[in-house]
């Protein structure tokens, strides 16, 4: 098993005026395993697209360290960090806004290339071509701008484009979420055989547990700013061991209610980054909350199926927790 990349503890703050600040992600720490596909999930707000730019280096972290292979990115030297650009692609959120509508097809597939700097002009065109021959789109249509092409087109031409710098892992950010309901299903399934070809770690991020469950390997989830379950996608969804997963899942029409209890409605909205409750983040909008969820702020704790929960009160909600510390692997 080769870890890829590490988040160990990572914070991220915005600066708001000179006061205060937005904690977007507080103490996130995580394993990201080659081969694997990591489903991040969580709500609006969550953290997840601050928690992305922070693994490719995109924002600082205000603490903590994402390190790539062992190597800390923040310290890398300028050329280890000009290679990891090329090893770390983003397929970002919407299809629509993503590529510059002034530019060819061929021409924004090729533009990290020319970024980067990769290779002889000629490298690069056939680099490009293979990208657009992997992503299916037919040869026709390179020369074409964004608004000649579908919503579908558009997608497979984001995905040309973190591909062609031969990534060994792609982010992708809501990356379906803008397509309808069949395009979302031929997206998802080229993503599943890119992974394949290409050797690809993914990490996928999206607010929809059962897109999130269909291709996942392990699943994160993510509320205001911290993890609060991270388990293999399949006991996730069969067995979650946190209110907030519950309530996720319980949410969905399609996905079986675990024990087969009532819907759990979630009250209220996510509460504001800038002044985030107190004890565990959750507990104003959770179910089961005792007088410590207000105070206490819970970690994660390994439990039985190897994934880990931050709920202080995970052994009286869901059986007992593992002794062994080895088991805390999991919590990663
Ligand atoms: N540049 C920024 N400056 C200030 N606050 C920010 C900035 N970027 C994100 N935030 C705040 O950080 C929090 C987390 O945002 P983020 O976009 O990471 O969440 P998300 O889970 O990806 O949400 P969505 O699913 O809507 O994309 C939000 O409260 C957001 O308003």
């Amino acid at each position: 098993m080769t870890v890829l990349m590490r988040l160990d503890d990572v914070a991220v703050r915005f600066p708001l005026g000179r006061r205060r600040s937005v904690s977007a992600v507080d103490g996130v720490s995580l394993d990201i395993v080659q081969g694997q596909t990591l489903g991040l999930i969580g709500e609006s707000g969550s953290g997840k697209s601050t928690l992305a730019r922070a693994m490719l280096g995109l924002v600082p972290t205000s603490a903590g360290s994402v390190s790539w292979l062992g190597e800390d990115v923040a310290r890398m030297p300028r050329q280890r960090r000009h290679d990891f650009t090329g090893e770390v692609q983003m397929v970002f959120q919407d299809p629509h806004s993503a590529l510059d509508p002034r530019r060819r097809v061929h021409q924004s597939v090729r533009e990290p290339l020319d970024v980067l700097r990769r290779g002889e002009r000629r490298d690069r065109d056939e680099l490009t071509r293979r990208a657009l021959a992997d992503v299916g789109l037919p040869a026709h249509l390179h020369d074409r701008y964004p608004h000649q092409l579908s919503g579908g087109q558009k997608q497979r031409v984001n995905i040309a484009r973190a591909l062609v710098t031969r990534p060994r892992l792609i982010v992708c950010d809501e990356s379906v979420a803008a397509l309808d309901v069949a395009l979302q299903a031929e997206i998802l399934n080229l993503l599943g055989d890119l992974k394949d070809e290409h050797d690809l770690t993914v990490v996928f991020i999206s607010h929809d547990l059962g897109v999130v469950g269909h291709i996942a390997d392990r699943v994160a989830v993510m509320y205001l700013g911290k993890l609060v379950e991270t388990a293999a996608a399949d006991d996730l969804l069969e067995a979650p061991r946190h209110p907030y997963t519950e309530a996720l899942l319980s949410a969905r029409p399609d996905v079986h209610q675990p024990g087969g209890g009532d819907r759990i409605v979630l009250r209220g909205d996510v509460p504001s980054p800038l002044a985030p409750p107190s004890g565990c983040r959750f507990h104003p909008r959770c179910l089961h909350a005792s007088a410590a969820c207000a105070r206490d702020l819970p970690v994660l704790v390994p439990v039985e199926s190897g994934g880990a929960s931050a709920c202080l009160r995970v052994a009286d909600l869901y059986g007992p927790v593992p002794a062994d510390p080895r088991a805390m692997r999991g919590a990663r």
